[in-house]
């Protein structure tokens, strides 16, 4: 690959099964040089329900090959937009994550996108951690750290992404590398939107729960909230990792519940396995930066301003884009593993040493 910096087109399908983001970032693999353009392209109602079909899935398991079919349709229509792109990098759909037993499964082919594409697409990203005894993710940290870089930081900050799952990168921006000791802490804090829009879905037939309008009329029933807190999940040490579907008791716990407080307990629980994360932190960061679209529920939003001590903004008021933070982060990954440096470590996945994950298909 060329010297310095390159145009990058990263691509995430999430966890909230909405649709894929796509964007542009223009890296060396160590800074950002600045940010190109983006797209997204939505998941008709009959893909998501394809998709939601062959959640917890494996690789030759019944539904995986007309999940496969929906992501690769998708993302061949919307890369295929794009101009000027020197490297692909390529997510696909996370169906199932089990790093300490079956692994962890990304539906999609790199080799047919970078042939449909012709271009060189990175893929496969989080198997090569999984198998060196880490968690497979966050593997968005490292892109964190230089995020903070690029803003400016020169106190430690954090960023939570709040998707289906939430994710939470403690920064030290003053520490030069992000694979150095106490650049950064990361690990996943909780479920975040999945199960408010499995609710509405469930019960209303929505999507999600649009600016918190449904949780906003309820109440936190509190009884729920303790039980879901006593999952030993929260007093974890990090690094640590969630399946989308990782507690299911979380339904049962609201299924007495008018829609309105189990939409507001589900979205209490959300705040506060992010409140219980925050307790991880090495030291207190000077701005919480939300990415994300849980940053565009209000409910959850002040359920966090009112328990923090630091502020709580959406990362627009630092410049960057918070729907297309985790698809500029696959591409900055994409330029890491091409030229060979790691794309997380012992402090991210809680991999034994530094490792870049990702396969490289070329055209
Ligand atoms: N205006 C809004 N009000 C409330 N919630 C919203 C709003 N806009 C988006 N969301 C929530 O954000 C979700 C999409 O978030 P995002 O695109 O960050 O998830 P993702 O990338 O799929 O997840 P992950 O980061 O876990 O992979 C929606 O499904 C919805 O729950
Ligand atoms: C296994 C998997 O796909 N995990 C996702 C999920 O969605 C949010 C959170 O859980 C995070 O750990 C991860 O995605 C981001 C992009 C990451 O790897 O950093």
């Amino acid at each position: 690959m060329q010297k310095g910096p390159v145009r990058a087109l990263g691509a995430m399908s999430g966890t909230s099964l909405d649709g894929v983001d796509a964007a542009v970032v223009v890296t060396d693999g160590v800074e950002i040089h600045g940010f190109g353009e983006s797209d997204y392209r939505v998941y008709s109602e009959e893909e998501r329900t394809v998709l939601h079909r062959a959640l917890g899935q494996w690789p030759n398991d019944p539904d995986v090959a007309a999940a496969r079919d929906v992501v690769m349709r998708a993302h061949e229509a919307l890369l295929a937009k794009f101009r000027d792109v020197d490297i692909v990098g390529f997510h696909g759909q996370t169906l199932a994550h089990d790093p300490r037993g079956r692994g962890t499964h990304q539906v999609g082919d790199g080799d047919l996108l970078a042939a449909t594409l012709g271009l060189p697409v990175v893929w496969d990203f989080r198997s090569a951690d999984v198998e060196m005894g880490g968690e497979g993710a966050p593997l968005v940290p490292f892109f964190h750290h230089a995020c903070a870089r690029y803003i400016g930081a020169t106190e430690p900050v954090a960023f939570l992404n709040l998707g289906g799952v939430g994710n939470l990168t403690w920064v030290d921006p003053r520490v030069e590398r992000a694979e150095a000791e106490g650049a950064v802490l990361a690990f996943d804090t909780g479920p975040a939107n999945a199960p408010v829009n499995d609710l509405l879905r469930d019960r209303r037939g929505l999507d999600y729960d649009e600016d918190g309008k449904l949780a906003m009329t309820g109440k936190v029933e509190t009884g729920a909230l303790e039980l879901f807190l006593d999952d030993p999940y929260f007093s974890r040490m990090p690094p640590k990792s969630l399946d989308r579907n990782a507690f299911p008791e979380m339904m049962s716990l609201v299924r007495e519940l008018s829609d309105a407080d189990a939409a507001a307990t589900l979205t209490g629980m959300a705040a506060a396995s992010v409140l219980r994360g925050m307790e991880h932190c090495p030291e207190s960061p000077a701005q919480l930066l939300v990415c994300g679209g849980g940053r565009k529920n209000p409910v959850l939003m002040e359920m966090l301003r009112v328990a923090l001590d630091c502020p709580v903004q959406p990362v627009e008021e630092v410049g960057l884009d918070g729907d297309m933070l985790e698809a500029q982060a696959f591409g900055y990954l994409a330029v890491r593993v091409a030229r060979g440096l790691p794309t997380s470590g012992p402090s991210t996945t809680g991999v034994r040493m530094a490792v870049g994950g990702g396969q490289v298909s070329r055209p």
